[in-house]
This record gives C-alpha cells, structure tokens and sequence, in this order.
C-alpha cells in the first residue's frame, strides 16, 4: 500500500476541480489538472485563470493536460466531474491507472437510473482502485482563495484516510479523515436536495424562522436516511452532513439554494436550471426521493423537492402539503 502521497491528478478542470488543484498545490504537492477537451486544457494553461472562478489565478506549477492517461500517473486521484458524468469519466481511466490508487470522488449526488453512491461507482467501473470521497462545506471560490476551510476525507482504511488528509491539508485547507464512505457521501447527495428547498423558503419570503425550521427537519431526514444505510452518526453530524448542510441552506452562495430561490421567486424548474450553473440537487433529487421510499425512510422534503423540480407540483402545493402534515413527535 503506497502511503506517500507526491503526485495528486485532478480529473475535472471546472470550479471545484480548479479550487482542490489550488488547493493540493499550496500543500505541496506536484499537481495535474486534467480537462476534458484539449481547448479548455489549452485555454486554461494559457490564460491561468478560469470565467468560473472570477479574479482567481491558477498557480503555473499545476500542470494542464487534456491527456487521461498521462493525468493518470499519479499516487492519487481526485474525481472532479458532476455526479451524473463519474461513470463515464471513471470507465476511460481504470484501464490506464495503477492498481490500488487512491481515487476520491469529489462530487455530491447519487446516479439516477443506477441508485448508486459516487463511491459505489468508482467500485464498479475501476475495481482495481482504493475508492474514496471528499466531501464538506467547502465553496470552490473560497478554497480557490485560501480562505479557511474544513471538509471530510473518507477511504476504505484509516491508515490511507489520513495520509491523504496530509497530503491534502494545509493551514487553510483541513480535511479530517474518516473511513464511514457511505456517511460522507449520504450528506453530500442529500444535502444539495435540501438547499434547494431552502432556496424556495428564502424565495418565497418565509421567513427566517421558517428557514431555521426547514434546515432542521431536513437535517432530521439526512439523519434518518443515513441511519438507514449505516452512516455513522459522528458522520452525519461532521462536516460533511450538518456542516455542508448549514452552509448550503444558508446561503444564494450556493448553486443549490440559488436554483430553489429562483424556484421561490416563481420561475419554472426549465428557467431556474438554464438560470444556475450546475446544481447538482435538480439529479438526485427524485433518485434520493425513490431510495428513501424503497428503505421505507420518511423525507417528506425531499419528496416535496423532487416533485417540484420534475414538474409534478407546484411550489405552493409543495409548501401546503409539508405544512398541513399532522402534528407528531419529534425526531
Ligand atoms: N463548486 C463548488 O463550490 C463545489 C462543487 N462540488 C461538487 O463538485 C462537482 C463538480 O462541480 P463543479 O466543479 O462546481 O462544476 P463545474 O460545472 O464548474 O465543472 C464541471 C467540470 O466537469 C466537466 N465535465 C462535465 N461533464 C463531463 C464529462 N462527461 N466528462 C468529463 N468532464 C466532464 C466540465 O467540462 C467541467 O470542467 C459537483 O458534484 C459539485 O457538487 C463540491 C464542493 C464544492
Ligand atoms: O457543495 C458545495 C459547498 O460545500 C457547493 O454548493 P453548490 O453546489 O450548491 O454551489
């Protein structure tokens, strides 16, 4: 087991995939940022700056390459793509990539169709790899700047956790490590669904106490659903689950809660997406709305969500049937 952490390979030259490279170099450690086309490697290298992440500048020791498998030479790999394009990503590198490499999914959702975590992806497609996932309240723009930041960082043994963590942190940059994969990535997914329905609280002028009231039941559906499918509690609380959830529900900040503000402030699910940059809520929203069921896990906000985004009810039929649902214990 290789526990020397020198070369990082970023797949993914988007926002967040651009912050983790800033973020890995200021480390120390020897950086690849792998894009998908050779003109954005090509402009990227360039330009050194990126239109997704304004005023920041991307250091000219993080080597640019449109080459898979050169981006797979490396001790490990951060998967930096939507949720819905990990599978294809992750298929053209398990032939090119070394046996038992760290690969940590950096993106938060489920894959509809499949109902698969990222992590369980990962499993299928590159089985020769160490599956893992980084997750937390982590904005791209803050990271990219230095700014403080605390996230999670999940592998299979403890050992590989927390020598990536080192690899990784830096004064500003803190990733705790853990190995509970399915806690980290149940918060990430669910989290996203739930920003969007505190977008639609803000949207629609609420309330704070509202607000306050939406994130806390919403946490008690992540928990429950968490619970469900073995997610430690300590992660669920961490910050990959309350941490990312309060920074998400709080803030336009967030493509999620900004998509949901839109939603609120009456604009139809087809004008709030082709309004937000990815929002990564709008794809697991029905997909995490159908495993909650089938796990028979009440998530009547989330259900409320997903009938919103895919059309099938209004935002005010949404908001009147959480509101008139009957009185009863809490937890
Ligand atoms: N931006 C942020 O602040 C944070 C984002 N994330 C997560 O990171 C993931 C990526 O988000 P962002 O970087 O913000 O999105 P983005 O939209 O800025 O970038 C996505 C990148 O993936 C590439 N891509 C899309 N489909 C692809 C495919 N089929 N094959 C190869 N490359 C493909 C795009 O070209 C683009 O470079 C999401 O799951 C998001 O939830 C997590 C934490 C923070
Ligand atoms: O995951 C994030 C912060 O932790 C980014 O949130 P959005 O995808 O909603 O912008």
């Amino acid at each position: 087991m290789r526990m020397s952490y020198q070369r990082i390979s970023v797949i993914g030259g988007g926002s967040w995939g651009i912050a983790l490279a800033s973020a890995a170099k200021r480390a120390g450690r020897d950086v690849i940022l792998w894009t998908r086309s050779q003109q954005d490697a090509d402009i990227l290298d360039r330009k050194r700056e990126s239109s997704r992440l304004p005023g920041a500048t991307i250091d000219s020791d993080i080597a640019i390459t449109a080459d898979l498998t050169k981006a797979a030479q490396c001790d490990a790999m951060l998967l930096v793509v939507p949720a819905q394009a990990l599978r294809e990503v992750a298929l053209s590198l398990a032939p090119v990539i070394a046996p038992d490499t760290p690969v940590l999914a950096c993106a938060k959702g489920i894959e509809r169709g499949t109902r698969k975590f990222m992590t369980e992806v990962i499993v299928e497609t590159a089985p020769k790899a160490a599956p893992g996932i980084l997750s937390g309240p982590s904005f791209a723009s803050d990271v990219v700047r230095g700014l403080p930041t605390a996230v999670t960082l999940a592998a299979r043994d403890e050992k590989t956790a927390s020598a990536l963590a080192h690899a990784l942190g830096s004064a500003t940059f803190r990733p705790y490590h853990s190995t509970d994969l399915r806690g980290v990535e149940i918060g990430g997914a669910a989290k996203n669904v739930l920003a969007i329905a505190a977008g639609i609280v803000s949207g629609r002028g609420l309330g704070a106490s509202a607000a306050a009231a939406l994130t806390t039941r919403g946490f008690a559906e992540l928990t429950r659903f968490g619970r469900a499918l073995g997610a430690k509690p300590e992660t669920l609380t961490g910050l990959s689950g309350l941490g990312d959830l309060i920074l998400t529900c709080s803030t336009p900040q967030s493509r999620n809660f900004s998509l949901g503000l839109a939603l609120g402030q009456g604009l139809s699910p087809l004008e709030a997406i082709a309004k937000t940059s990815l929002a990564e809520g709008v794809y697991t929203a029905a997909v995490l709305n159908d495993m909650a069921r089938e796990h028979n896990v009440d998530m009547p906000i989330v259900a409320a969500v997903a009938d919103v985004v895919e059309g099938q009810a209004s935002v005010d039929e949404a908001i009147s049937r959480l509101l008139t649902r009957p009185f009863r214990a809490e937890g």
